[in-house]
């Protein structure tokens, strides 16, 4: 059983204890906030024992009425990985303490790459954290996470030769009053190639791509504009038949009317979805187009949620407990990752289980 902590119970933290919490091979040992919001009613009602992040502000939390299981320092002790989801740039002012005791750490992507040992993805290189020498390891960020997903499977099997992806990208998250009203349209950033593209490379270090970002008044998901010219010319079955055995890609069938980010995110909250929440790539299987060696297609990515799954992935891959496989289809399951259509014509998936039969 591995024991996680989560510090920093925010929008992508309180997702992480959540689906640690579904893991039958993990035990959540709590999570770590600053504050009594209502965030942390809502851990204590879920039953997640607190501690408190900050521990000269304990007292907040005791004058609010909430017994704290601990401190900062017990969670750390008594985790074998603490997944720190705290605000961008704090994770990394935390890697000595999480030394202090030993403990392993995994960060999100709004920590530096150059913070950690190794940058990790699933699907794209799993194996990076299952070194003993790997103490902190850092889960890419939302945008990342998408693009290594879809750019590893192409790249197997046609070889990319260049990619190059427009991200429009969502002003805030809806949660998020500090960053909005939003009303504009900006070159985000305004320096070209973005920053996306250097961020793939620390998953996929030889993959040629560049990326240029725009931030939009919008608040729900990203969408991204992929073109990547292949080394070979495959047919759009063949692409849609290689992206659809990937079990954190959905190709959005044409037929479910789903015109937009908003109609995404609808169809997820109608299936059950918690939070209405999409773990995986929701690919408009409409766009998906093949001009000789050219492949485009239009994906939009949930960012409070698509790095859920990878978070989950990158415990066990740091403790070495389980093969990329065996963690993935294992995430997967316990989770409920892998939208299928009920619409007709979308076929089974193919897993590497069922293949054989
Ligand atoms: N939101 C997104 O779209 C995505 C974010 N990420 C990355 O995930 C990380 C977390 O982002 P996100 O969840 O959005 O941030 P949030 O602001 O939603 O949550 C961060 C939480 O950390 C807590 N916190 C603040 N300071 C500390 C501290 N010193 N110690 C412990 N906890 C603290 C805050 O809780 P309190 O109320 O207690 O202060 C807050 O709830 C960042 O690196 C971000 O770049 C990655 C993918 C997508
Ligand atoms: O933290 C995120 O976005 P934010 O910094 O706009 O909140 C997401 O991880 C997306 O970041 P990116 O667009 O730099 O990949």
């Amino acid at each position: 059983m591995i024991k996680v902590g989560v510090n920093g119970y925010g929008t992508i933290g309180k997702r992480v204890a959540d689906a640690v919490r579904a893991q039958p091979d993990m035990k959540l040992v709590g999570v770590a906030k600053t504050r009594p919001n209502y965030e942390a009613e809502a851990a204590v009602r879920k039953g997640y024992p607190l501690y408190a992040a900050i521990p000269e502000k304990s007292d907040a939390f005791r004058n609010a009425g909430i017994d704290l299981a601990g401190e900062i320092d017990d969670l750390v002790m008594q985790s074998d990985v603490v997944v720190d989801c705290t605000p961008s740039g704090i994770g990394e002012q935390n890697r000595e303490l999480y030394r202090r005791y030993d403990t392993r750490a995994l960060f999100q992507g709004g920590e530096s790459a150059d913070a950690v040992d190794a940058s990790f993805n699933a699907r794209a290189n799993y194996d990076v954290a299952r070194n003993d020498d790997v103490q902190f390891v850092r889960v890419v960020s939302c945008n990342t996470t998408g693009l290594s997903r879809l750019m590893a499977p192409l790249d197997e099997a046609f070889g990319v030769e260049k990619a190059r992806i427009t991200l429009i990208r969502r002003g805030g998250d809806p949660a998020d009053a500090s960053r909005g009203p939003i009303n504009d349209i900006l070159p985000d950033p305004v320096t070209v190639p973005s920053h996306h593209g250097p961020d793939v490379n620390t998953i996929l270090p030889d993959l040629n791509i560049d990326t240029v970002g725009v931030k939009v008044p919008a608040t729900l998901m990203h969408l991204h504009s992929v073109n990547v010219t292949l080394s070979e010319a495959p047919s759009v079955d063949e692409v849609r038949d290689l992206l659809h055995e990937e079990s954190r890609l959905f190709l959005v069938p044409d037929i479910a009317g789903i015109g937009g980010t908003g109609q995404l995110k609808e169809f997820a909250m109608d299936t059950g979805r918690p939070r209405g929440d999409l773990w995986e790539n929701c690919i408009w299987d409409e766009s998906l187009s093949v001009e000789d060696n050219d492949l485009y297609l239009f994906q939009s990515i949930h960012q409070e949620s698509d790095v859920i799954p990878e978070n989950v992935d990158a415990i066990r891959a740091i403790m070495d407990a389980a093969d990329q496989q065996e963690s993935m289809e294992k995430t997967d399951e316990n989770l409920g990752v892998g939208l299928e259509s009920v619409f007709g014509g979308v076929r089974k998936r193919i897993t590497p289980r069922n293949a054989d039969d």
